[in-house]
């Protein structure tokens, strides 16, 4: 069973379509935001994450990127706040990263790229019975989009970065127990919104895309360990570095991106 999709030439974001005709609506994500064109909305009130009792339970290469995920049978980890309606249950996180340190996040800010993007990904239980039914949802999805920089060395990051060599190939999952993600956020929480769709097939549109606007700051030597991972799996006989697993910005299609204080 060869690869649905993926980041290459063949199976790349360009054709994505194909398969996930979706791919061409119009709520999709990533986009690219521009400031000065987002509207401040004063009612948009602050996010507030409740990750205290959260449980991460493994870590895992997926094939397209490297998942945190976490025990989302009840509202031990949450987000609320801001635009959402009601609590949204943290199911896992991900990264996307680049070769090189001039691009690799997937939404970009006036046309700049960072080097990396974290997405802490959250369902609305409230709602939906499970996370399959939520992801096919309109509101069923919110998604904590969080830049990264290159600079200083994370001292939080390293608990991931240190593991990594462990899930190096495809299919391959660790234990993962005790990490709460709170700690790779930056300080400020200010954000833009907006209505878009998961960044992969199946390209759902049902995410509420919440991205902070401040950077964290990882070091060039932490973003290199995701550099290692790669795409194929133990058996396979090619080794294919796993980076630029980013899609590009897509057309704003008349869409409105709120920005918080
Ligand atoms: N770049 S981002 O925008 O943030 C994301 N892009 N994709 C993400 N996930 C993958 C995914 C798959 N599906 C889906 C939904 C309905 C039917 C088929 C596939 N939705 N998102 C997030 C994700 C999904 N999963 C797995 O989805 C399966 C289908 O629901 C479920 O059976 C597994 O238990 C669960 O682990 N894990 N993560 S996020
Ligand atoms: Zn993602």
């Amino acid at each position: 069973t060869g690869n649905p999709w993926g980041y290459g030439k063949q199976d790349g974001p360009s054709v994505w379509h194909k398969n996930y005709p979706v791919a061409e609506g119009d709520r999709q994500s990533p986009i690219d935001i521009v400031p000065h064109q987002a509207s401040h909305d004063p009612s948009l009130g602050p996010i507030v994450l409740n990750y205290d009792k959260c449980t991460s339970i493994k870590i895992a290469n997926n094939g397209h990127s490297v998942v945190v995920e976490f025990e989302d049978s009840d509202d031990r980890s949450v987000i609320q706040g801001g635009p959402l309606g009601n609590p949204y249950r943290l199911k896992q996180f991900h990264f996307h990263w680049g070769g090189k340190d001039c691009h690799g996040s997937e939404h970009t800010v006036a046309g700049n790229s960072y080097a990396s993007e974290l997405h802490l990904v959250h369902w609305n239980a409230v709602k939906y019975k499970t996370f399959g039914e939520a992801a096919t949802a309109p509101d069923g999805l919110a998604v904590l989009g969080i830049f990264l920089e290159t600079g200083d060395d994370h001292r939080w990051l390293h608990a991931i970065t240190d593991v990594l060599y462990t899930v190096k190939f495809k299919g391959s999952v660790t234990d993962f127990k005790g990490f709460n993600p709170k700690c790779l956020l930056p300080s400020s929480l200010h954000y833009w919104t907006y209505l878009g769709s998961l960044t992969t097939p199946p390209l759902h549109e049902s995410v509420t895309w919440i991205v902070v606007k401040d950077p964290i700051i990882v070091s060039e030597k932490q973003l290199g360990k995701f550099r290692m991972l790669v795409f194929t799996g133990e058996e396979e006989d090619q080794r294919i570095r796993m980076e630029n697993n980013f899609r590009p910005p897509q057309p704003l299609k008349g869409r409105k991106v709120r920005s918080s204080n």
